[in-house]
Parts: structure tokens; sequence; C-alpha cells
């Protein structure tokens, strides 16, 4: 006679749980015993796929499986006690940066949008640069978003008329402030809310913020950056190079701007350096511009003929914001050199790489410094050195058949 083998455990939980389900009374009873189900035998992925199927379920047939919760996330962060509206509240304007995404094209759904045409200022405030559009959720309107399996409503309330007076000409989004939001979804998941979602929604409004950036290039005279819009048109679509070594760049631009906590965490200032080398017009300055355009940095170009000594230098160095590309050119040639008026630079190479290592770094961050050069081979050593400039990056000529002709990346860190 054949031994009986015992049933794994998790094979006596299911038997258990269908036997309960079979007696189960009532619909309640049924649900509680089904998510218990789910919690102890499903593995993770499914569970998230199984909870999102269950919630739509739940939407369909009208019952609720817990009780709901609703985060009211008002337009400002707070109110003094002159009850004058104080700081803006970021997650309202993510939210609407977010959801306005989500809502473009306009979900089948919802037949009615509100649309807001905008002047697109550039980053300082200063000059238009042409307008974009925004659809949003129609105050009394609702739309719904997935996150992880979780079902999240995210409704726009109209402000009662007493509150609007009090909002009047607070913050800078006028009009918009005539409303709240209301983020509502199943209690049990608040931690996923705020732990996960609410943290996802900021990060993808920054993201889209950053896709939506006018861009800037600056150019150096004396101690000040003259400053001019930069649509040059390359991207790294349009830049002839080989597909590897282009793919292997995007990559490394990549992952730099996603590492914040590892530069954070080995104590290094968040910067990277390419060096890029090659024949003149091989694509150096085109690679840069698709390089800000891939990013959405500005590009600071600093000319060190233009820029006196090295007080001057440091306090132009000091002046560039975050998220920028500082771009030496012909670096092999421009220290140390002759200004046209004949005056000898003030500036020496190892006062620039100095004041690149200590006080520009120690300054800003998600910063990115290009050298270019003809001549690689007449560099300075202390430029080549490794982790000095991070990717060594050759720009060549183009072969009879169109495609260009390709050195490896060198990484030095
Ligand atoms: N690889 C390339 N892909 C696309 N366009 C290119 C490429 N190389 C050169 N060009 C075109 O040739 C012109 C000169 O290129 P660019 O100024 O970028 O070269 P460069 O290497 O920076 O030159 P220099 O060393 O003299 O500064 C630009 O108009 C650019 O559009």
């Amino acid at each position: 006679m054949g031994r009986r083998m015992d049933p794994s455990p998790a094979v006596a939980a299911a038997d258990a749980y269908r036997r309960a389900l079979r007696t189960a009374a009532s619909v309640a009873a049924y649900a509680v015993l089904a998510r218990s189900m789910a919690r102890e035998l499903l593995p993770d992925e499914l569970r998230a796929t199984a909870r999102w199927g269950a919630s739509k379920l739940s939407a369909r047939l009208g019952w609720r499986r817990g009780e709901l919760r609703t985060l009211v996330v008002r337009s400002h962060a707070g109110r003094s006690s002159a009850g004058i509206v104080s700081d803006d509240n970021l997650l309202y304007d993510a939210a609407r940066t977010y959801l306005a995404s989500r809502l473009d094209p306009p979900p089948p759904d919802m037949p009615r949008l509100g649309l807001t045409v905008s002047k697109a200022k550039d980053d300082d405030g200063g000059g238009v640069d042409g307008w974009k559009t925004r659809l949003f959720i129609e105050p009394g309107d609702f739309t719904t978003d997935v996150f992880d399996g979780v079902e999240f409503t995210w409704r726009s309330v109209p402000l009662p008329d007493g509150e609007k007076k009090k909002n009047a000409g607070a913050g800078s989004a006028g009009g918009d402030r005539d409303y709240f939001l209301e983020l509502s979804f199943d209690a049990e998941h608040t931690a996923t809310a705020l732990e996960r979602y609410v943290p996802f929604v900021m990060e993808s409004a920054k993201e889209t913020k950053r896709r939506e950036r006018g861009l800037k290039i600056c150019m150096n005279e004396g101690k000040m950056w003259y400053i001019i819009n930069h649509h040059h048109p390359a991207t790294f679509d349009t830049l002839a190079m080989d597909s590897d070594l282009k793919s292997s760049i995007i990559a490394d631009l990549d992952l730099f701007t996603r590492r914040k906590d590892h530069y954070r965490r080995i104590g290094k200032a968040w910067k990277r350096g390419y060096l890029l080398y090659g024949p003149p017009g091989t694509g150096k300055s085109t690679l840069v511009a698709a390089m800000a355009n891939h990013l959405r940095y500005n590009i600071h170009d600093l000319d060190l003929s233009h820029s006196g000594s090295n007080l001057t230098l440091q306090w132009l160095l000091l002046s560039i914001q975050n998220r920028s590309i500082l771009v030496i050119e012909d670096i092999d040639c421009c220290c140390d050199a002759v200004t046209r008026e004949g005056r000898h630079l003030q500036v020496t190479l190892s006062g620039l790489l100095n004041l690149i290592d200590g006080l520009w770094s120690a300054s800003g961050d998600e910063r990115i410094i290009v050298f270019t050069t003809n001549y690689k081979e007449r560099l300075d050593a202390a430029l080549l050195r490794p982790g000095r400039m991070d990717m060594h990056i050759y720009m060549g000529y183009c072969g009879w058949d169109g495609t260009p002709s390709r050195r490896s990346p060198t990484t030095t860190s």
C-alpha cells in the first residue's frame, strides 16, 4: 500500500480556505475570506494583480471592499493665525501637472475636461518662449489611476465661496486655486499612498516639468553671464555617431541623473565630466547640444579669454545653477594663452581644475562639465588622470559609406 504524503503547508491552507469558502454565508464573509486567502497563498506580483482585479470588480458591482480613505490636497500648505494662506502646497501643483500628463490624450470616459493655454515662461520668469496647453479635471469631476495594483481616485472639488475670497491672490496659480483635490483609495493602502504613490506623483511631475523646460545658453563676459534661448535642433537621433557609442553615452547620462543617492552615499559631488576629442568639425559642439536637449540642462559656454582672473572665474562658476552643462572648448589652448588684446590670461589650468573640483563641486548638484579638444595628445596630464574626466569620447570623421569612425569611449571612473 502506497504511503500518503502530508500535504505542503500551502496546499493544506488552500484546502482549509476552500472548505471555508463553501460554507461562507454572506458576500461580505466571502470577500473577507478571499482576501485572507490571497494574502497567504499568492506571490507578491500575483497579489498585486489580484488586488487590481478585485478593485475593478468592486467598482463595477458597486460594493466596497474596505473603508475608503480620502486625503484632501489644498493649494496652500497652511493658514496663519490671521487666516492668510501660507506657502504653496507642492503636492497640489505636482498633482495637477501629473494629472494633466495622464489626461493627454483625453480618456474616452471623460467627455468634459478643462483646458488652459498659458505662456510657456522660461525658468527665470523672463522671456516668453511659446505657449503650452494643459488639460485638467473639471470641478466636480474625477479620474482614476492604478498604481501598483491599487486604484486611486482624484476628484476636483470646488471651494466654498467664502474660501475662494481668502485664497484670492495666493501663490501663482490664480483661479486654479478655486478648487482643491481629493485623493481617495481603499484605507488598507494608506501606506502605499503615502510612502510610494505620493512620491511617485511628485517625481513624475518633476520629470514632466523638466521636459517642458525652455533651455538657455549662457556666455560669459567679465563677471556676467549673458543668456539667450537655446533652440539648437541637435538630438541624439540627428547626431551621426556609431550607434553603440551613442547608446553608451545616453545610458551614462541617464544613469547620472538617477544617482543622487549614490553620490551622497559615496561622498562625491553630483557631477560628471566628459572629454570630447577629435578633428575639427566632427560634431563635438553638436554632441553637447544633443546632451543638453536630452537632459533639458542649460549650457554655460565658458570662454576663458573673457573671464580675466581666477577670482572672476570663481564668481562665474559659483553663479552656475544646478542642472547645467559647463562647456570649455579647445581646452588644450585656452589656458596659459594670450587674449586678443595681447594680455596673458591670468587663469591657469591648475587654477581652473582646482576651482572645478573644489568650490564649484561643493556649490551645487547635478552638473556636467565638458571639455573639448582637437588635440588630446597636447593635453596636460592633470586633465587626463583617472577620475578627472569620467568619460573620454572620440569624435571622428564619417567613412565613405557615411558610417562614423569609432573608438570605444574610455570611462575613467
Ligand atoms: N557627427 C555629426 N552629426 C551631425 N552633425 C554633424 C556631425 N559632425 C559635424 N556635424 C555638423 O557639422 C558642423 C560642425 O560641427 P561641430 O561644430 O559640432 O564640430 P566640432 O567638432 O565641435 O568642431 P570644432 O572642433 O571645430 O569645434 C555642424 O553644423 C554640425 O551640424
